[in-house]
């Protein structure tokens, strides 16, 4: 448990869950996974990136083997998306009727394993104490209908939907409901135009549908007031439907804009997209929101005008989540979906790989990972690499190129966060951008605080050979938490800083954990050569081709001053070794013979630290 990360990205495979799917057929798409088919850039296609539903729920593994685990075929369309959920006990118990209470997730398989429900709910009950009936009955019967009859469709939103509002045309359809333009009827505002988005309580057939719907407006209704965001006014509900009632949007899907421009935007046209996108998602994860369902589809243009502002929707998919905390369920449309989605272990970062996607269809009209199948896509997007040769990549950019590699990283640990990208070369000078907090940083300074005395010392002089362009980026931090006049933040600065730009989504619980987990900072503060060791992420900057340039000369300022002869359980405590461990053996190698001291290899393997090895909180 908790080593989401522990197996190397070069052998997907390992823990592929697509491993043991049938591969007669896929081993001839092979080839043509790289092969981009135009004829399938329409609608029609795109809108087959159907919602991911693959219905294999894990449990623990150190108690239950997770059985054959073929990717089912997606449910096209249908509601049913996600698994069940892996939320730590804590995040349950803190989060109320939050996310973290969602059901327990398991559905429909269309070919059932073996009954997986005794485990599950055995794992339940010892992580929850027990399972409430209905839950229960869900899980053994994978949501047999007749499980619906149980289910509880009240949402306690606002009644008289139809006294206030005058209905109009439909002006858009998804899987789950259908969307109108309808106008005030009544009061100050009447006549104003509004859209709403109606969900019909008949295709709530599961309690996983349920509190999507549920959480889709808590999380509309709790993320307002920026600017690319689409806003939300108030969800009504009847016997028959719930309405959203949001913001009107008349230009319609940014996929349409693409299509009709036949797929290619010049770059700044499609950095004017791209810097909208990301300070929305920049802004969502800050909030602790991940949205994952990003795709041209779901970006909708305020107007007709060609330099209309854009504007996320559908909410439906997203959830919440901490800095540290991993989700599990399997959620999103076949083209965008990130790897370590299908890996099972994921964060905020799954966002920033969809928005990859849309990058690299925009800047060359062709979409990164192709293949005729649903599990031929999750093969291209576990292993191929985009292809970057193919016209008209050699004629663009070199940051251009190098803006969506980054993107596409298949390491999340690796990959660009939001904010970052916002300060990419290729970007940070178009028009007025303006880069905003970002969320990795508490992330990390946290780690940082917990480090030995050594580690900090390494992370110190790593931080002494950053470039200018990996500075900017920290700079822009470091200003972000306002730092006083003697230069230096303290835990109010961050504190403020959070606060200034908290949505109620965040203020529920996020900003007061931030804080607990950085009280080391509690009665000292920090100046900005520290947070640039603090805030520096390792593995973004093994990433890169000059990694090996950076180490060696961040080893060579290390040596001149903080190595010293290890103590080794000190080092043995830093990289999480277990007692059992013979940890003379395991540090041979990273302990230099003549002195005692660090050798280059250890030093690296310093600077990663615990954070390694467990990345993911063990839950
Ligand atoms: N605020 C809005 N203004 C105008 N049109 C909208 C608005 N919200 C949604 N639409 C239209 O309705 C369509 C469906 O909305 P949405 O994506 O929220 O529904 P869904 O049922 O969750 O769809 P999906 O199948 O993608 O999950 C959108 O793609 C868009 O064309
Ligand atoms: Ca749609
Ligand atoms: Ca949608
Ligand atoms: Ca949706």
């Amino acid at each position: 448990m908790g080593l989401c990360y522990g197996k190397p990205s070069t052998t997907p495979e390992a823990s592929n869950p697509t491993s043991t799917a049938p591969k007669k057929k896929e081993e001839e798409e092979e080839g043509t996974v790289e092969k981009r088919e135009e004829e399938e850039d329409n609608k029609e296609a795109a809108a087959a990136a159907v919602a991911v539903a693959v219905a294999v729920a894990e449990v623990e593994k150190s108690t239950t083997k997770p059985w054959a685990s073929p990717f089912f075929p997606f449910y096209s369309p249908s509601p049913a998306h996600s698994l069940f959920s892996k939320k730590s006990p804590s995040a349950a118990s803190a989060g109320g009727g939050s996310a973290a209470a969602t059901p327990r997730r398991l559905f429909k398989l269309p070919f059932p394993p073996p009954s997986p429900a005794k485990h599950i709910r055995a794992a339940l009950a010892r992580r929850h104490g027990s399972v409430k009936p209905n839950e229960a009955a869900i899980a053994e019967e994978g949501g047999r209908e007749g499980a619906v009859a149980g289910l509880d469709k009240s949402f306690g939103f606002a009644k008289g939907f139809e006294g206030k509002y005058e209905v109009g045309e439909e002006v858009g359809r998804g899987h789950f409901g259908y969307t109108c333009s309808a106008r005030f009827k009544k009061g100050e505002r009447k006549g104003e135009q509004v859209a709403v988005k109606v969900i019909p309580k008949a295709k709530m057939t599961t309690a996983i549908a349920i509190e999507d719907v549920r959480r889709e407006v808590k999380i509309l209704r709790s993320l307002t007031g920026h600017s690319n965001l689409v806003q939300f006014y108030d969800a009504y509900e009847d016997n028959d439907n719930v309405y959203i009632i949001m913001e009107f949007c008349e230009g319609g899907e940014l996929l349409d804009r693409i299509l009709s421009r036949g797929g290619k935007y010049s770059e700044d046209d499609a950095k004017a997209v791209m810097v909208q996108i990301l300070n929305v998602v920049a802004f969502c994860h800050l909030q602790g929101v991940v949205h994952r369902d990003l795709k041209p589809e779901n970006f909708l243009f305020t107007s007709k005008d060609e330099n209309s502002q854009l504007k996320a929707i559908d909410f439906g998919l997203s959830d919440f989540v901490k800095p540290d905390e991993k989700l599990n369920d399997i959620v999103g449309s076949a083209y965008y979906v990130a790897p370590e989605v299908l890996h099972r272990c994921y964060g905020t970062e799954a966002d920033v790989w969809s928005i990859g996607v849309i990058a690299y269809i925009l800047l060359c009209g062709s979409r990164p990972f192709w293949a005729r199948t649903e599990s031929g896509i999750f093969r291209a997007v576990l292993k191929a690499d985009p292809n970057f040769t193919e016209p008209p990549w050699p004629s663009l950019s070199i940051e251009g190129k190098d803006f969506v590699k980054r993107l596409l990283i298949k390491d999340p640990r690796r990959r660009m966060t939001a904010a970052q990208a916002l300060s990419h070369p290729w970007i940070r000078n178009f028009n007025d951008v303006k880069v905003p907090l970002d969320v990795l940083i508490f992330r990390l300074i946290k780690a940082y605080l917990r480090s030995s005395s050594l580690r900090k010392a390494a992370l110190r002089a790593l931080s002494k050979t950053l470039t200018v362009d990996e500075l900017f980026y920290l700079k822009g931090q470091f200003a972000l938490l306002e730092p006083n006049k003697d230069g230096c933040i303290t835990l109010e600065n961050i504190k403020m800083a959070l606060t200034k730009n908290a949505t109620d989504a965040m203020k529920e619980s996020r900003v007061q954990e931030l804080l607990i987990s950085l009280s080391a900072l509690q009665y000292r503060r920090m100046n900005f050569d520290e947070f640039c060791a603090a805030a520096l992420s390792v593995h973004q900057l093994e990433a890169l081709d000059r990694w090996e340039q950076h180490a060696r000369c961040a080893y060579e300022l290390f040596e001149k001053d903080g190595n010293r002869a290890i103590v080794i359980d000190e080092l043995a405590s830093e990289l999480g070794l277990s007692p059992s461990v013979p940890v003379h053996a395991v540090l041979h190698d990273w302990i230099r013979h003549t002195d005692g001291k660090l050798s280059f290899l250890g030093f690296v393997k310093l600077l990663h630290g615990v954070s390694s090895r467990s990345f993911a909180k063990p839950r």
